[in-house]
């Protein structure tokens, strides 16, 4: 079954109530690695809440949180799921995340754009992150790859096709980054990240990596978002989670758990609270995540 534009532009979502726990948010931050060297003073304000600053969430939790699950897996969608990618993801941040908090997630689809036969599509999901009196915490933008479902405004009588979102800017090519963080990648990160919320059996299946065209299990792409978030703040902010405003990223290649992480980070000429940045894999040289932008209050 093809993508119909209309059926999937007007999906509804309906709204996510979570009650977050610092369990939680200490899981999140292990799923990501924090604590592998337990005398890091930089992890700890994250998986352990007897700090003087007490229980710190990472910023980047607000990506699992009110999360609508797997749903282009459902029939319904028309989406070859198997062969999605996450594509992008930008971030505002509004109001510091609590340690533990109840929130409410509401998730809309805005865009959805035909690439072409054989290029792809481009799905995005925009999702509000509330407490649940209703202050806004967070802007999530999520920009899905389809990989399988290109051409589809050719089909059905001809399907409309949404305006692209501005283009993410890349990284300089005349200058060394002027900071850069080392993180070493589990070799069970996707397995615990996976916990998190994403059941995408791509991240755990041999099987199904290998159908998706991978020599096994990739990690998600927002396990290494918040790699990169974690890097930025340690290099550039004093570890403080509060000042994380904004990050965008595209994740150009895939990441496999066991790899080292290297975040290469540009300051941009200006007021010093904005940066670019990209991430490559130290061991095979190859950059797989690129066009980052981030703003620190
Ligand atoms: C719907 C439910 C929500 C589900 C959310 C996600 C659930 C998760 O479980 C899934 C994951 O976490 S997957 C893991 C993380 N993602 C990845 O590893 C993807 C890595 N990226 C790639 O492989 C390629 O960039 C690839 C394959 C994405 C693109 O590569 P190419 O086809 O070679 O593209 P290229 O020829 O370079 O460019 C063609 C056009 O596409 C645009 N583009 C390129 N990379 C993009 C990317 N990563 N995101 C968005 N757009 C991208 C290019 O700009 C170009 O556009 P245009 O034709 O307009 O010039």
């Amino acid at each position: 079954m093809a993508i119909d534009y209309h059926h999937l532009k007007n999906r509804t979502f309906a709204p996510v109530h979570q009650h977050y726990t610092e369990r939680d948010t200490m899981l999140y931050a292990l799923s990501l690695g924090l604590g592998n060297d337990p005398l890091d003073a930089a992890a700890l304000p994250f998986v352990y809440e007897g700090m003087s600053s007490g229980l710190r969430a990472l910023p980047t939790l607000a990506v699992v949180l009110g999360y609508p699950g797997f749903w282009a897996r459902e029939a319904d969608t028309g989406i070859d799921w198997v062969k999605l990618l996450h594509g992008e993801q930008r971030v505002r941040w509004h109001r510091p995340l609590p340690a533990d908090c109840e929130v409410v997630g509401k998730s809309r689809i805005t865009h959805l754009i035909d690439k072409g036969e054989g290029k792809g599509a481009i799905l995005v999901t925009e999702r509000l992150l509330e407490t649940r009196a209703g202050e806004l915490l967070a802007t999530l933008q999520q920009v899905t790859f389809l990989r399988g479902d290109g051409g589809y405004s050719q089909q059905g009588g001809g399907q409309p096709s949404d305006e692209a979102l501005p283009a993410l800017q890349p990284t300089p090519q005349d200058r060394a980054p002027d900071f850069s963080d080392t993180q070493a990648i589990r070799p069970e990160a996707a397995l615990l990240y996976r916990l998190m919320g994403d059941y995408n059996p791509l991240h755990a299946d041999p099987a199904v990596a290998v159908k998706a065209g991978f020599e096994r299990p990739i990690l998600h792409g927002l396990a290494s978002y918040g790699l990169v978030a974690h890097a930025l703040l340690r290099q550039c902010a004093d570890g403080d989670p509060a000042r994380l405003k904004a990050l965008d990223i595209r994740f150009a290649a895939p990441v496999y758990p066991g790899e080292t992480l290297v975040t290469e980070i540009w300051r941009v000429p200006g007021d010093g609270k904005q940066f670019q940045l990209r991430a490559r894999v130290a061991e095979r040289d190859k950059v797989v995540l690129s066009h980052g932008f981030a703003e620190l209050a």
